[in-house]
């Protein structure tokens, strides 16, 4: 078995109104562990196994392995297979930011845990739809598991179990958690789970949701929540949670979501109303925001057993989140509150170390950690979003040898100039790897690509990816194809192919390395940039505001940020209810558009793609020798995450210009005349453009910011 393993699990929310033990979402706050397994002659822990566990309910939570949920749950499945401890001796070290008892699913994420803990010690080979019936043994209802195990967003059914198959004592039964609860040692065997107890399919998630979830400050037990069900209902109740859970499956992948219908479609009548007396105010809490009182909102609804509300929205979220938060306070009742979104990949195992192949074992590439199979399953699931980036002269179909571009076609009559550029994402990869987000860096290499070929005036027409990984992960592999063709029509070019390598061995489990080139054009007589003869002193330097950190400086950036003893799915310290990680993966900019519209004008002398190196080394590659740039750091706004960086990385000015964007993605030269024009073109597109200063005779320095100070 692995010598270290670790085991990510997301939180999830069941119900979401109507779906009462039938749906479930996956979203991203992960239980996390981490598995070691030492050779030693005996250990002093029972059952072999250390535990130790950082995260919310710490001092809470038993750390004796017969006790301890996620243990317990492993020693069962482990004594199903004739196996009575652990190996001697397990470390099994728990991270769990999820809050315990608040509807978020912890104990699915413990099970779950517990169960692929148990097929790691035991070398067992479950599949994941033997490990669901493992888990369904113990947490009946299918909604939070199916959810933990697969990701995404779950409709579920369960099988009905014979009691003989339930009522043995060592079955951990987490329905009736906390105590008394089973994972006692008859000395028996216990019993397996039947095969295929539980079923799922997966509905499509609209992107544009984001989930706030509202956590109040007490546990509401799920065997207590359940205690107050009653044994049946009126079939005028059934019909209209039917009616709406119908609707509600597909109305949330829809894009743009519907508000109306959602909002409608999230009302319940078969748990909620039993468990307003557990939870103070709920009715009136969740009747107190409509899609018309707060715009941005679509539904609202108890997560789970409660008492985390759950709100979906696609706008608006801290205003949303903070009036719940004063409704719970009118009850004398704190709470915190996270915006987290689908986490589409569900529960990821990996090793550090794998065991070695069995003697008799006949080899194929797919044993050597090659799948044929999972690059073709690739390629189908692609293949809509390759095509979704087709253009005139690209027609976006992907499987051929190599992509075509018609530069005729492309609007080209005369041979263009053609100008390429490649380029990757560096370290910011390493923070989709943490928060197990795959769908924004491929926007980054696009836009890392394309940026740098604007600044030379040329339109961008064809783009190809190469994504390299160990073991080829369908779902992030096709989650990150789909950010670089979203990038791709934001930029106006075509997908034409890309290159999936699986090379088992270069790189870690569960990590990927990606790089990509862009092909772009500038009609043949059309000036290409920068102009520096055109340049002069007394010409304006513009800026274009960045969306954060962009794609550089990211391994300054982790630094900072493990120096600080924060980790990604902390709340960060510069923006309310968004995570480290997911602040940090704000995409890049795609300022394609905007300028090619400006160049087009002729208003444009000069741009600068502000990237690795910062302002002070990247606005130099544009001017010629003679001249200089001095810029006024008092003329735009340094966004929040830069100066929390700043200070907390405690950066001198000079180091700070030297790496990050500071607030500028990009920087222009235009002629006095022109600033205004291109001011409002750029306006027009969406961009926010500050001036920042101007062009210089040069003496010694190629670049000067004047008033670092206010960055103070
Ligand atoms: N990481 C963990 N380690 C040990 N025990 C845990 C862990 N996570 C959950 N549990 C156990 O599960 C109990 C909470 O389960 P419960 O089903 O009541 O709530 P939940 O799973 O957080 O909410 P819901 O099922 O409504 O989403 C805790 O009190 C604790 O006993
Ligand atoms: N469907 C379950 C989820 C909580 O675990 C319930 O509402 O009781």
């Amino acid at each position: 078995m692995a010598a270290t393993t670790t085991i990510r699990v997301p939180c999830s929310s069941a119900n979401l109104g109507p779906g009462f033990d039938v749906i479930g979402l996956a979203l991203n706050l992960y239980l996390e562990v981490q598995l070691t397994v030492t050779k030693q002659e005996s250990s002093s822990h029972s059952l072999n196994c250390r535990i130790t566990y950082e995260g919310v309910n710490a001092d809470s939570v038993p750390l004796v392995a017969e006790d301890n949920l996620i243990t317990r749950t492993a020693v069962y499945v482990l004594r199903c297979h004739g196996i009575r401890a652990f190996p001697t001796e397990t470390h099994v070290h728990v991270k769990n930011p999820i809050p315990l008892g608040r509807g978020l699913g912890s104990s699915a994420a413990a099970i779950v845990a517990g169960v692929n803990i148990a097929n790691e010690v035991g070398n067992l080979q479950l599949s994941k739809a033997r490990m669901l019936d493992y888990c369904l043994m113990e947490e009946r209802h299918p909604d939070n598991v199916a959810a933990a195990l697969y990701g995404g967003f779950v409709g579920t059914y369960l099988n009905e179990l014979s009691p003989e198959d339930t009522e043995r004592l060592e079955i951990p039964l987490s329905e009736v958690l906390p105590e008394p609860a089973g994972g006692v040692d008859t000395g028996l065997r216990p019993p397996e789970p039947p095969k295929d107890i539980g079923h799922y399919t997966k509905y499509r998630w609209s992107p544009e949701i984001k989930c706030i979830c509202i956590i109040p400050q007490f546990e509401v037990s799920t065997a207590k929540a359940r205690a107050v069900l009653p044994e049946s209902y009126t079939r005028k109740d059934i019909i209209f949670n039917m009616q709406r859970l119908a609707v509600l499956t597909t109305a949330l992948g829809a894009s743009p979501p519907d508000p109306g219908q959602i909002y409608t479609a999230m009302q319940d009548k078969i748990h909620q109303p039993y468990r307003r007396g557990l939870i103070p105010g709920l009715t009136e809490i969740l009747q107190s925001v409509t899609p018309q009182s707060h715009p941005g909102l679509l539904g609202i609804c108890l997560s789970g057993a409660g008492p985390t509300i759950l709100a979906l929205a696609t706008a608006n979220f801290d205003s949303i989140a903070s009036h719940l938060v004063t409704e719970f306070k009118n009850e004398n009742i704190e709470c915190d509150w996270k915006l987290l979104e689908l986490a589409d990949e569900g529960t990821t195992v990996r090793r550090s170390a794998v065991s070695s192949l069995p003697v008799e074992e006949s080899l194929t590439y797919a044993s050597s950690g090659v799948s044929i199979d999972a690059g073709n399953d690739l390629v189908k699931a692609i293949k809509q979003f390759t095509a979704s980036t087709k253009r005139p002269g690209a027609d976006g179909k992907i499987g051929g040898f190599g992509g075509l571009l018609d530069l005729k076609a492309a609007g080209f009559d005369e041979p263009p100039i053609l100008v390429g550029a490649i380029d990757g994402i560096g370290t910011k990869v390493k923070i989709a790897f943490e928060m197990n987000k795959h769908d924004t860096v491929g926007i980054d290499l696009v836009a890392m690509n394309v940026n740098d070929l604007v600044v030379q005036g040329a339109e961008p027409l064809i783009f190809l990816d190469y994504y390299a990984c160990s073991k080829l992960s369908v779902q992030s592999a096709a989650k990150f194809v789909e950010g670089v063709a979203n990038g791709c029509r934001l930029s106006g070019a075509a997908l034409v192919g890309g290159e999936t390598a699986e090379m088992p061995g270069i790189y870690k489990d569960g990590e990927y390395d990606a790089g990509g080139c862009a092909v772009g054009a500038i009609k043949r007589g059309v000036t290409i940039l920068p102009d520096t003869a055109a340049m002069a002193e007394g010409d304006v330097l513009l800026g274009l505001s960045s969306n954060g950190v962009h794609s550089n400086g990211f391994s300054l950036v982790r630094k900072i940020i493990e120096k600080k003893g924060l980790s990604f799915h902390d709340t960060a310290p510069w923006s309310t209810g968004e995570t480290v990680g997911a602040s940090l993966l704000t995409p890049t900019r795609i300022y394609v558009k905007p300028l090619l519209a400006a160049t087009r004008k002729g208003l444009i002398k000069g741009m600068s793609h502000i990237t690795g190196g910062g302002l002070l080394e990247n606005i130099p590659r544009m001017l010629p020798d003679h001249l200089a740039a001095e810029l006024d750091a008092k003329t735009w706004p340094v966004p929040e995450v830069f100066q929390w960086l700043k200070r907390a990385g405690q950066l001198e000015d000079s180091e700070f210009a030297r790496t990050f964007n500071t607030g500028l993605g990009m920087v222009l030269v235009v002629k006095e005349e022109d600033a205004r024009t291109a001011t409002e073109i750029l306006q027009e597109h969406g961009e926010q453009v500050h001036r920042v200063g101007t062009l210089v005779s040069k003496k010694t320095e190629e670049c000067t910011v004047r008033n670092m100070d206010v960055w103070k």
